[in-house]
């Protein structure tokens, strides 16, 4: 597969509910079908998963109740094939790229990260999305032990170094926020 057209690819990371797909959502909006697309690293995890369980792919993939079920075992899953290979799910998600800007809605570890500069080098650039609890909690969030509290939500956490800071707090105008990615990496 060659990525020659792909020019940048945006690596977004933040806490749940920090408003990752809310964001990612609305920048491919904005760039067009034409010139961006967004891939999820946690795709490839959700088909195998609704594969291998018979559960339905819509379902997984949307914002909910059926997400949340099932999210604890997939992270444990995820984890067992990460351990064999960092980047099996990265290479996945990413290997029919062809748009000049590829968004990845939800980086989560440092390996993630390793992947994806060691593939890409530096057309990579790193974006945290921070929003404090409280808004978090009014968006639906709640502390979920074994979820919460491990890897796949904290390792990112002591991560400093990041292309941009967004603060998604809701006082912020959304069109703001994507003219400031879009100056930033875009333009
Ligand atoms: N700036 C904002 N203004 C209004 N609503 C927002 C904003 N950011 C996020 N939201 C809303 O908050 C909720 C959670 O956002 P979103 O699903 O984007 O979070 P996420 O980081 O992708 O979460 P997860 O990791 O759980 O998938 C959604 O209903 C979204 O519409």
């Amino acid at each position: 597969m060659s990525f020659e057209n792909v020019k940048r690819i945006l690596l977004f990371s933040g806490k749940r509910k920090s408003g990752k797909d809310f964001i990612t959502d609305k920048l491919l909006i904005k760039l067009g079908n034409d010139n961006a697309e967004i891939i999820r690293i946690s795709e490839p995890i959700k088909s195998f998963w609704a594969k291998e369980k018979n559960l339905d792919l819509t379902q997984l993939l949307s914002d909910g109740a059926y997400k949340e079920k099932y999210r604890k075992a997939m992270i444990v899953w995820s984890d067992e094939m990460r351990a064999k290979d960092y980047g099996i799910f990265c290479r996945e998600a990413s290997k029919n790229i062809s748009k000049e800007t590829v968004i990845v809605s939800d980086i989560r570890r440092k390996t993630d990260i390793q992947f994806f500069r060691e593939t890409f080098g530096n057309k990579i650039k790193l974006i945290r999305i921070v929003c404090n609890d409280n808004i978090r909690v009014k968006r639906g969030w709640t502390f979920q032990e074994g979820v919460d509290d491990i890897q796949s939500e904290c390792d990112l956490d002591d991560w400093n170094e990041w292309d941009l800071l967004i603060e998604n707090t809701g006082d912020r105008d959304a069109h703001e926020i994507l003219d400031e990615i879009i100056t930033k990496f875009i333009v």
